[in-house]
């Protein structure tokens, strides 16, 4: 897999090329009519910020705002001025300028890895005293990489409280839990080798909530989430883990450890496994139901997937547009595809033949979807422009307590 990011050299011109309205592309749905994707990127902010080399617009940071603005860990720097452990250095503000208050900021100065948060669980076998926190001496880069595991959900404590419902609240839960009923699968067929199963997993009711507990599970422990960075230093604008091997983004290759920490990725869970054969099936059942004498087999290949790429994206998360072909060069030649579960908030979700964003088709990933692609489009050039706050259904967050963003599983062969 090659992430590569667009490289702009000014802001100025990063934004006038993103005010190039991209092509809004027709979806076809399974009876034949013409639908317009939703779009979603004309209503984000056209603005970049930081000192990224990204195709995406950014919110822009305000001064004074937090120093880690999207990272949804350190919401103010009130956080650092209330830390209660007593060796924790509190960081200048004044270094802070609005241009920095990007996510490099966050992975710079020591402070901010010990600094504990709600949301950056300590890997189980090593946790922490507080006395331990802010010294030297127990530091080690295993010791780093694992501080900065990330929660995907909210404490567990915080997310156990039970409050007592309003007659409201109830009324609006069974509002909600009877939309949530009516959603119906659709399956959508954007390419050759490309197809979109809308609201796959919501028809399954605990599907979404069992997926999102196990990765949360997985995430907080060893080998579980890491913001990565590329060999220059800079990071990828999400949260990453690898299941059953992991992708190195430094060496773009995979390995059944990580250079990061020496973890092991976690095994896939079976279930995980089924869903994606399950989802290829159905893709096969479309396929053949359309009379277009398209081999299903041969258009989206099953696959056994031996590795997941699990991100995590708040809602200032993106990835620029790349190809994924670090897998084993008989895997890329076959065709073998790509399946992708989206959880949490909507994603807009960018793909095309060229590493251009210009040309690229925007689609919209909800909650539930399932997108795959294989064969003819296995080798597309793909990203996530943006992610739309607010928009991952209500009844989700209720039961697991997942953070503002969204999650996104992929599944391959190497
Ligand atoms: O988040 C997504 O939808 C895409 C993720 C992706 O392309 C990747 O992990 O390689
Ligand atoms: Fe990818």
């Amino acid at each position: 897999m090659l992430r590569s990011w667009l490289i702009t050299s000014s802001v100025a011109s990063r934004s006038s090329r993103f005010s190039v309205l991209r092509r809004r592309i027709p979806f076809f749905s399974s009876s034949g009519d013409n639908k317009t994707a939703k779009m979603s990127g004309q209503g984000t902010p056209g603005g970049f910020s930081g000192n990224r080399a990204s195709p995406h617009p950014r919110k822009p940071v305000s001064a004074g705002k937090s120093m880690c603005q999207g990272d949804g860990v350190y919401k103010s720097p009130n956080v650092f001025r209330n830390a209660k452990y007593p060796k924790t250095v509190m960081p200048q503000h004044s270094q802070a300028s609005p241009e920095s208050a990007d996510e490099s900021t966050y992975e710079s100065p020591n402070v901010f890895r010990y600094a504990k948060s709600p949301h950056t669980v300590i890997a189980q076998r090593s946790r922490a005293s507080p006395e331990s926190i802010g010294s030297n001496t127990r530091r080690s880069p295993q010791r780093d990489a694992e501080m900065q595991h990330f929660d995907i959900c909210k404490a567990k404590d915080a997310g156990h409280v039970i409050l007592k419902r309003s007659l409201q609240a109830i009324n609006r839960e069974k509002r909600i839990e009877a939309e949530r009923a009516k959603i119906v699968p659709q399956h959508i067929h954007l390419r050759p080798g490309m197809i979109l199963l809308k609201n796959y997993l919501d028809h399954d009711d605990q599907a979404c909530v069992k997926i999102v507990k196990k990765c949360r599970d997985l995430g907080v422990g060893l080998g579980g989430f890491y913001r990565p960075g590329y060999r220059d230093g800079a990071k990828l604008h999400l949260r990453m883990m690898c299941l059953g091997m992991n992708w190195d983004p430094q060496s773009r290759s995979y390995d059944s450890k990580r250079s990061i920490d020496g973890a092991e990725p976690p095994k896939i869970p079976e279930y995980f496994i089924e869903m994606v054969d399950r989802a290829i099936q159905s893709s096969h059942d479309f396929l053949n139901a359309q009379s277009h004498g398209v081999n299903a087999a041969s258009e989206v290949p099953k696959i056994s997937p031996d590795l997941c790429i699990v991100n995590f994206y708040d809602n200032n998360g993106r990835l620029g547009l790349h190809q994924d072909r670090d897998e084993r060069e008989e895997s890329l030649r076959r065709g073998l595809p790509v399946v992708s579960f989206s959880l949490g908030d909507t994603a807009t979700f960018l793909y095309g033949d060229q590493r251009d964003i210009n040309k690229a088709q925007e689609v919209e990933l909800e909650s539930g979807d399932a997108l795959i692609f294989g064969g003819k489009s296995r080798h597309i050039f793909h990203g996530v422009s943006s992610i739309i706050p607010n928009t991952a259904p209500k009844w989700l967050i209720e039961e697991t307590g997942m953070l503002p963003g969204r999650l996104n599983l992929t599944f391959r062969q190497y």
